[in-house]
C-alpha cells in the first residue's frame, strides 16, 4: 500500500490535497506536538475536517506524548489506522485496546534507534508495526539504511506466523528506497516529498507502486 504523507501538502488546501491522492491506498496523517518531536502540525481537530473529505482512509501516526489520551480520539472520527510511538507509551497494549475498540487498526511505531525485540510480544496485540526509516519531526529527510535489519525481521515474525500485521515504512522513501524496503519486507510505503513534490501526484503513488511490486516479486 501507498500512504502519501500530508506532511508535504500544502497546508493552506488539505481538501484539495486529499484529493490529488485519491489513486493512494492510506493518506498519512502526521500529528505532532513539538514535545516528542521538536515540530508542531496539526491535531484532531484538522483531521476531522481531512476525514469528512478526504476519499482515501486516513492512517494516524501520532507523535506525542501521552498518546493514550489522544489515539482513541483519532479512531472514533474514524481513522483507518491510528499509530503512536513505542517510546511514548507507558501501557502500549491498553492503547492498542482503546484504538481497536473505537473502531480502528492500531499501530505501534519505533524511531530508528528503538529495537524491535523487546516489542515483538506486545506487537501481537497491533494490526501495524510502523518502522521509522528518518528521525520523527520533518519530511525530506534521508533514508536510513541501518533501519532495514528491523524491517526484515518484523517480515520474518510475520511469516512465521508470530506476529499478524502490516509493517510500514515512514520515511526517505522514493523510486529508490522503496525498492529496498520492500525487499527488506514492507508492504505500506508512507511517502511526502515523493508524492507531494512530484508534478503528478497520482503518477508518482503509480510509479512507487510498480517499484515495490516487483522488487517484493523479485
Ligand atoms: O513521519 C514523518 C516525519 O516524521 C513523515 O511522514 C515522513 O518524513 C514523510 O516525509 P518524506 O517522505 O518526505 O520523508
Amino acid at each position: 500500500m501507498i500512504a502519501p504523507s500530508l506532511l508535504s501538502a500544502d497546508f493552506a488546501r488539505l481538501a484539495d490535497e486529499s484529493q490529488r491522492v485519491a489513486d493512494a491506498d492510506w493518506l498519512h496523517f502526521d500529528v505532532m506536538d513539538a514535545h516528542f518531536v521538536p515540530n508542531l502540525t496539526f491535531g484532531l481537530p484538522v483531521m476531522q475536517a481531512v476525514q469528512a473529505v478526504s476519499p482515501v482512509p486516513l492512517d494516524c501516526h501520532l507523535m506525542i506524548d501521552a498518546p493514550e489520551r489522544w489515539a482513541p480520539g483519532y479512531a472514533e472520527a474514524g481513522a483507518r489506522n491510528v499509530t503512536v510511538h513505542a517510546e511514548a507509551c507507558t501501557d502500549p497494549r491498553a492503547v492498542a485496546r482503546d484504538i481497536r475498540a473505537a473502531g480502528a487498526l492500531a499501530g505501534l511505531a519505533l524511531k530508528p534507534g528503538t529495537p524491535l525485540e523487546p516489542y515483538v510480544e506486545v506487537l501481537r496485540d497491533f494490526d501495524t508495526l510502523l518502522v521509522m526509516t528518518v528521525e520523527p519531526g520533518f519530511g525530506g529527510q534521508e533514508f536510513i539504511t541501518e533501519v532495514l535489519p528491523k524491517v526484515r525481521r518484523a517480515r520474518e515474525l510475520v511469516g512465521t506466523g508470530h506476529l499478524q500485521l502490516f509493517v510500514e515504512v515512514d520515511g526517505g522513501i522514493n523510486a529508490d528506497t522503496i525498492e529496498q524496503a520492500a525487499e527488506a519486507g514492507a508492504d505500506v510505503f508512507v511517502a511526502g516529498s515523493a508524492v507531494y513534490g512530484a508534478a503528478d501526484p497520482a503518477e508518482a503513488i503509480a510509479a512507487l507502486r510498480k517499484r515495490a511490486a516487483a522488487a517484493m516479486q523479485g
